[in-house]
């Protein structure tokens, strides 16, 4: 049998980074070298031997610890939030510098999330209207969620290749917040309730008919063949990788 492969976990222990951490733990092919959280030192990563860096802490939190593992050669496979195109082009910059490196980023680690994304996609070019609803505990610290935007995003992609454009909003009348947020055109409403973990609507609607594609992720188990799919793939994949899709379906 091959040398494990050696892999940290920042952000071991929160809600997602201890349940990554306990698979990690628990993956013949892999060895858990660091389990750091806040106010950890990242001098242990290298001290650790650490060949790649799973990241779910905070979106205030990520950009400075993606710009260590990137300096110091380490691979990295991301699920925090609050990505924008700046942020995106300055990883890209840290990567160019850092050209074996690989960097996963993916907004959601869930085969359902991904799949949804993939569907929303695939029924944008044919209903004129979409919202987004997508639900969360009532801890989470960023809105819209990070897999809300992307769906969002894709829709309005899927729209533009298709030569259509985002419906005007009559709305004239109405309270600041009530259509929601604006992504590329789609409205995106964010609910935050205890007792939920991850959940999302997509709804499209046409003349005479509705669709609705939605996911549920009811523990954070969901998210752990993805993120070891993740740690297992990026360590071939120099450069920035968006959207575990890329791992998932190679070549589509
Ligand atoms: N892509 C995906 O599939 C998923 C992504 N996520 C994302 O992962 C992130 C974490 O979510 P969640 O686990 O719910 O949040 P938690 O708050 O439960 O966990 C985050 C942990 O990171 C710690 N932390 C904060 N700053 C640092 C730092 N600089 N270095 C190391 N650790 C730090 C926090 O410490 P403290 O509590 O002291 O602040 C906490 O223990 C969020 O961005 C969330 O959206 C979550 C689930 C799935
Ligand atoms: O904070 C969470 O819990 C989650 N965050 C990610 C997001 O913002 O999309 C992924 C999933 O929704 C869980």
């Amino acid at each position: 049998m091959s040398t494990p492969l050696r892999v940290a976990v920042l952000g071991a222990k929160g809600r997602i980074g201890s349940e990554a951490a306990r698979s990690v733990e628990a993956a013949a092919d892999l060895e858990l070298v660091a389990a750091l959280d806040r106010d950890d030192k990242l001098d242990a990563l290298a001290e650790a031997g650490a060949q790649v860096v799973v990241d779910l802490t905070h979106p205030d939190a990520v950009m400075g610890n993606l710009e260590h593992c990137t300096a110091h050669g380490l691979h990295t496979v991301v699920g925090t939030t609050g990505w924008t195109d700046e942020r995106l082009a300055t990883v890209r910059g840290w990567l160019a510098a850092s050209p074996s490196t690989g960097m996963l980023i993916a907004p959601n680690f869930s085969i359902g999330a991904v799949l949804t994304m993939r569907f929303a996609q695939q029924a944008a070019r044919f209903f004129e209207t979409a919202e987004v609803i997508e639900l969360h505990h009532n801890n989470k610290a960023d809105a819209p969620s990070g897999t809300a935007t992307r769906t969002a995003q894709l829709i309005a992609a899927a729209r533009t290749g298709a030569g259509l454009t985002a419906p005007a909003d009559p709305t004239t009348h109405g309270l600041p917040g009530a259509r929601g947020a604006d992504v590329d055109g789609v409205p995106v409403h964010s609910v935050r309730l205890r007792g939920l973990l991850a959940h999302q609507e997509v709804l499209f609607g046409d003349t005479g008919e509705t669709l609705t594609i939605r996911h549920d992720s009811l523990h954070h188990s969901s998210f752990m063949p993805g993120i070891l799919l993740g740690v297992r793939s990026v360590v071939d994949t120099p450069g920035l990788t968006f959207g575990l899709e890329h791992f998932l379906f190679p070549g589509e």
